[in-house]
């Protein structure tokens, strides 16, 4: 995808965004709490000589993918997910752009919480946040931690919706792709941080980029590599580097069952 196409798919999405959280100050606030669990920054730390940990995503749409597989509602793949060995689960909420809801949060919240109490693998919410609203709805939906994006606000709206989110008991989770993204988290004090290895603006992956911002993330947070991962072999190469945990998306989305390939993954992670 050209640069040029990447840019004006991002804008486009924060443009909606934007409407979005005008209609969300406005309408009444969600009926059901669901109180985070805590222990997000722990769960993803790797113990030293110990396995990578994996994050699995929902998303049933992408600006670069297309449609992917909706043959499991998202409750059913957060189980599977679980079930293969997942420590967090991330749900992509934004409609328009990814065919997500705040419903299929709560509800991928709810089905864990039924199927493996306290010991559920803790839930993403990713979403583009401007706006402290969005994190109040995330809480309130079910999440443990909300992704803030450092390439779509200044250092300092990112500084403030990090302890916006601290405030409300979930974990800020910055993502950043370039060293410059990298001074405002550590600014916002993340100390779960993940690199995409793919660039919001243009959608081109650049794996080697990822691997050096990653190197310069600062030891004791817990470092996440993101995107692009497709096999179990890829997964491995992560594993042999310094981060604590690597998050698949689409690769788990093209199947109708997750669960091999995720269980296969999740061998890789330990071996290395
Ligand atoms: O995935 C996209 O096309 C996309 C477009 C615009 C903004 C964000 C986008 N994706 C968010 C992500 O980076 C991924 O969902 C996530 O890191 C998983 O990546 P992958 O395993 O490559 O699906």
């Amino acid at each position: 995808m050209d640069g040029q196409r990447g840019r004006r798919v991002l804008d486009t999405i924060l443009a909606s965004k934007r409407a979005e959280i005008a209609a969300l100050l406005v309408a009444p606030p969600p009926r059901v709490i669901r109180a985070p669990a805590g222990g997000v920054f722990k769960a993803l730390r790797r113990p030293e000589g110990g396995a990578l940990r994996l994050l699995a995503e929902v998303k049933l749409r992408s600006p670069s993918a297309g449609a992917l597989s909706s043959v499991l509602r998202p409750a059913e793949r957060a189980r599977r997910y679980a079930e293969a060995g997942a420590t967090m689960i991330s749900v992509l909420i934004d409609g328009p752009f990814f065919g997500g809801s705040y419903d299929d949060l709560a509800a991928c919240r709810d089905a864990l919480d039924v199927a493996f109490g306290a010991a559920r693998p803790k839930l993403l919410c990713k979403e583009f946040i401007l706006d402290p609203i969005q994190l109040a709805m995330a809480a309130a939906h079910g999440a443990d931690a909300a992704l803030l994006i450092a390439r779509i606000t200044s250092a300092e709206d990112l500084a403030r919706l990090a302890d916006a989110a601290r405030d409300l008991g979930i974990e800020p989770f910055v993502e950043v792709t370039t060293e410059e993204e990298l001074a405002a988290a550590e600014h916002a004090r993340a100390r779960v941080l993940g690199v995409n290895a793919r660039d919001l603006d243009t959608l081109v992956m650049d794996p080697a980029r990822a691997e050096r911002v990653l190197a310069r993330v600062d030891p004791t947070a817990a470092r996440v590599h993101l995107s692009g991962l497709a096999s179990p072999s890829d997964v491995a190469r992560i594993a042999q580097g310094p981060a604590d945990a690597a998050l698949v998306g689409e690769a788990l989305m093209r199947q109708d069952d997750p669960g091999p390939l995720l269980a296969a993954m999740v061998t890789r992670a330990a071996a290395g």
